[in-house]
């Protein structure tokens, strides 16, 4: 469970998170909100590349912002980046296999995670294949993997739907609802994808300006006037 306590982080004039708390307690939760709200800002904060002015998170009751970012990443936190981070000049197994290079374990254990995590995302057998070589959506696909070793507690997913096809973002949404029963973890979607959202995230977080506007069971959160309003002239929300 991952619980965000009264978070506020101030770039200079600009209050980019106004005292958010959320306890996010299912096993797929979605955050959403009009461009700049400070949906990043707040996955931000979780992973240490931004300071916060106050507040706390707390990851299965650990005080996740106490911990420098590396041990953050050891405590089981993962995110993906709106642009993902796989080098060009590796193959897709490795790519996956450099995050759980310095965690503990032996060599023949991480080569068989990594394997498997490339089964459960379904890119088994381009395991060889250079990172330049990848479709937009395999790239998608190896950072998911990168995501999904090392044993994860909670794995936050920033627009991973960007650029994807309907047909890709389909097959990314039952990935990401698959998650959890395969590995207990929990994961935080930022999307715009607004329907993605209502079908992977049992409840949502609405940001707007910096504030919390809604949470709770996202038909519910969808159906609130506040979240219509700050939406307003975009059809999504009707999903
Ligand atoms: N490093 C930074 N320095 C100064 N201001 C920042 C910085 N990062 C974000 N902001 C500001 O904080 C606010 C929230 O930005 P943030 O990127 O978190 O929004 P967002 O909801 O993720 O938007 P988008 O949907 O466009 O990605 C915006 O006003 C943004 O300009």
């Amino acid at each position: 469970m991952i619980e965000v306590q009264d978070v506020t982080v101030r770039f200079g004039g600009v209050v980019a998170l106004n005292a958010i708390s959320a306890r996010f307690t299912t096993p797929v939760a979605g955050i959403i909100g009009p461009n700049g709200a400070g949906k990043t800002t707040l996955m931000n904060v979780v992973s240490g590349f931004v300071s916060r002015s106050g507040g706390r998170v707390l990851m299965d009751g650990t005080d996740l912002l106490a911990l420098a970012p590396h041990r953050r990443s050891k405590a089981g936190l993962r995110r993906s980046f709106q642009k993902e981070q796989i080098a060009d000049d590796l193959t897709v197994f490795e790519n996956v296999l450099v995050q759980i290079d310095s965690i503990g374990g032996t060599w023949s254990a991480k080569r068989d995670e990594v394997r498997r995590m490339l089964a459960v995302v379904g890119l088994e057998r381009q395991a060889d294949t250079p990172g330049a070589r990848l479709s937009g959506f395999e790239r998608r696909l190896t950072d998911v993997a990168r995501c999904l070793v090392g044993a994860p507690k909670l794995i936050m997913f920033d627009e991973p739907a960007g650029g994807l096809s309907v047909a890709e973002t389909e097959r990314l949404g039952e990935l990401i609802l698959s998650i959890h029963g395969l590995t207990g973890t929990q994961t935080l979607v930022i999307d715009h994808d607004v329907e993605l959202i209502a079908r992977i995230c049992a409840e949502t977080l609405v940001l707007d300006f910096g504030r919390r506007i809604a949470f709770g069971p996202t038909a519910e959160v969808l159906a609130d006037p506040k979240v219509k309003a700050a939406y307003l002239g975009t059809a999504e929300v009707e999903a």
